[in-house]
């Protein structure tokens, strides 16, 4: 079953293959959807300062666990630090914040949100803008200063924090945040879906113990990649949704992230199979003519690598 496959990450500890999405998911209704969840057998929530929901997706999960006898390492919780506390004297504090907003005892595993760091001048919440419209960027704070400092947050709070990771790195960042990491991150959190499958980067991280987990893994909202007609094909023939082939071609390579905050799509996400390898070669292939990446925040900075490959 799916849902019980999990991943191991270099700390030793595991990560379920299956996780629940909330970006989005606003307060009234993100409750709901944790819940079935978790009822349904997701033991994987991912959050994120960002998404303005980490005390309903905490208050979710405590109630959640308690109506379903479960203890608190029963499930794996991910939150994410926002940019605007990336500059090393504001990181305990971003992290504190989501730390009493989840109040879950400890968190899994923290992930810098961007590879790119957001002024703090104007507030943390959102996203800063400059008087020309663009975001307001901090090229001075680095990824390797950023996560020097989470490192050491980690260190001294292994009680309250058991992974730190990244989101959103390219094999070019992780080069140069490779140079001075002390600590190789334990997750990379990235779009990964058959229209940008980039498995070079999949790759990347494997030689370095870096786990992948995809985000937006039915290619988000308004996905174009639900209609591809070879994906259509092959849900006819197994009797399943495309949405539940896209996820049984992803959950088998890396973990992945569905979010829903209906009831029967939350379950029908986890009601996966074993695709045959040529229905994964034929899905495989779709990048080359569908590539298409579908969260493109225009940082105005490099983020992204140019291909899907
Ligand atoms: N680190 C990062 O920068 C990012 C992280 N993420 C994380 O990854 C999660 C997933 O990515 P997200 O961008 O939300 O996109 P997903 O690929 O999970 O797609 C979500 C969209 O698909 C719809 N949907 C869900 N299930 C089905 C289904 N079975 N059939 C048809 N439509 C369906 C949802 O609508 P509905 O809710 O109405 O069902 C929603 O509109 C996020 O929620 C977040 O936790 C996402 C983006 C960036
Ligand atoms: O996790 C979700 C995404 O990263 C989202 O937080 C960003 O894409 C944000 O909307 C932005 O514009 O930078």
């Amino acid at each position: 079953m799916a849902l019980n496959k999990v991943y191991k990450l270099n700390t030793g500890a595991t990560i379920p293959a299956i996780g629940l999405g909330t970006w989005q998911a606003p307060a009234g209704e993100v409750e709901t959807a944790i819940k079935t969840a978790i009822a349904a057998g997701y033991r994987h929530i991912d959050t994120a300062f960002g998404y303005n929901n980490e005390v309903e997706v905490g208050k979710a999960i405590r109630e959640a666990l308690a109506e379903n006898g479960l203890e608190r390492k029963d499930i794996f919780v991910t939150t994410k630090l926002w940019p605007t506390f990336f500059r090393p004297e504001k990181v305990a504090e971003g992290f504190q914040i989501s730390y009493d907003r989840l109040d879950i005892e400890y968190i899994d595993l923290i992930l810098l949100h961007w590879p790119v760091a957001l002024s703090p001048e104007q507030g943390p919440v959102g996203i800063p803008r400059k008087a020309d419209g663009t975001r307001d960027v901090e090229t001075s704070v680095t990824p390797s200063i950023t996560w020097a400092a989470l490192e050491k947050l980690y260190e001294s709070n292994k009680d309250k924090l058991k992974a730190i990771g990244v989101s959103n790195y390219s094999i070019p960042i992780f080069e140069d945040l490779l140079k001075t990491a002390k600590i190789v991150p334990a997750v990379n959190q990235v779009e990964l879906h058959p229209y940008n499958p980039q498995q070079k980067l999949l790759d990347y991280c494997e030689s370095k113990g870096i786990h992948v987990t995809a985000y937006s893994p039915l290619g988000s909202t308004n996905s174009t990649l639900l209609g591809d007609e070879t994906i259509s094909k092959i849900a006819s023939a197994h009797d399943k949704t495309p949405a539940q082939i896209i996820l049984s071609w992803g959950w088998s390579r890396s973990s992945i992230l569905p979010k829903s905050v209906k009831i029967e799509r939350v379950k029908a996400n986890a009601d996966l199979i074993e695709l045959s390898a040529q229905e994964i070669q034929q899905i495989n292939e779709l990048h080359k003519t569908h590539g298409k990446r579908f969260i493109t925040p225009d940082w105005g900075v490099p983020v992204f690598d140019e291909d899907f490959e």
